[in-house]
């Protein structure tokens, strides 16, 4: 079993990071949709309508699907013999951005089921700001990863 994830190694990791681009592209966006769904449409109006369909497409076949894949591949590469040094930092640093990265993607699922009950709370800044988050557990992410300390 480990012999084949060294030998698929440089395709797990590929892969990896073609769904993490994937993934973190929704990230980025969908806050970005609920600023605008907050600031330019009322609950029952066809924009409201509109950002809807859009949200809810975006998270359903984008957003999840790339999720499980980064996921997938990345315990994939965890479990290659030899990729992770347990006695160094990094990984444990990875890992909290990655919680960070997965906890907001959930944030994100229930905020827009308060938008199809008509019952969004939130500010378009406040919307904004949680806008941030996928930034900064990118940042040390990353760096992690990269650097390896
Ligand atoms: C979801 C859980 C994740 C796990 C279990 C995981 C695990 C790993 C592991 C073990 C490696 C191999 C490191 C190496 O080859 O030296 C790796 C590579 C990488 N990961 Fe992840 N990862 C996850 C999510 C993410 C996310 C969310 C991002 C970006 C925001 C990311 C970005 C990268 C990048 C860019 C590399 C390639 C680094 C390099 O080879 O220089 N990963 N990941």
């Amino acid at each position: 079993m480990t012999d084949y994830l060294t030998l698929l190694y440089p395709w797990t990791k590929a892969l990896h990071i073609m769904s993490v681009i994937t993934w973190m592209a929704g990230l980025f966006y969908l806050p970005r949709l609920f600023v605008y769904h907050t600031e330019r449409s009322v609950p029952g109006d066809s924009r409201d309508e509109v950002f809807q369909i859009m949200e809810h497409k975006l998270l359903r076949y984008i957003m999840n699907p790339s999720m499980i894949a980064t996921w997938l591949f990345g315990l994939m590469l965890l479990l290659t013999p030899g990729i992770v040094d347990w006695a160094s930092v990094w990984p444990y640093s990875k890992m909290a951005g990655v919680l960070v990265m997965t906890w907001f993607h959930h944030w994100l699922g229930l905020r827009r089921k308060e938008f199809v009950r008509g019952q969004n709370t939130r500010t378009g800044r406040q919307h904004r700001m949680m806008n941030e988050v996928p930034t900064l557990a990118m940042v040390v992410i990353v760096l992690s990863v990269v650097l390896k300390f």
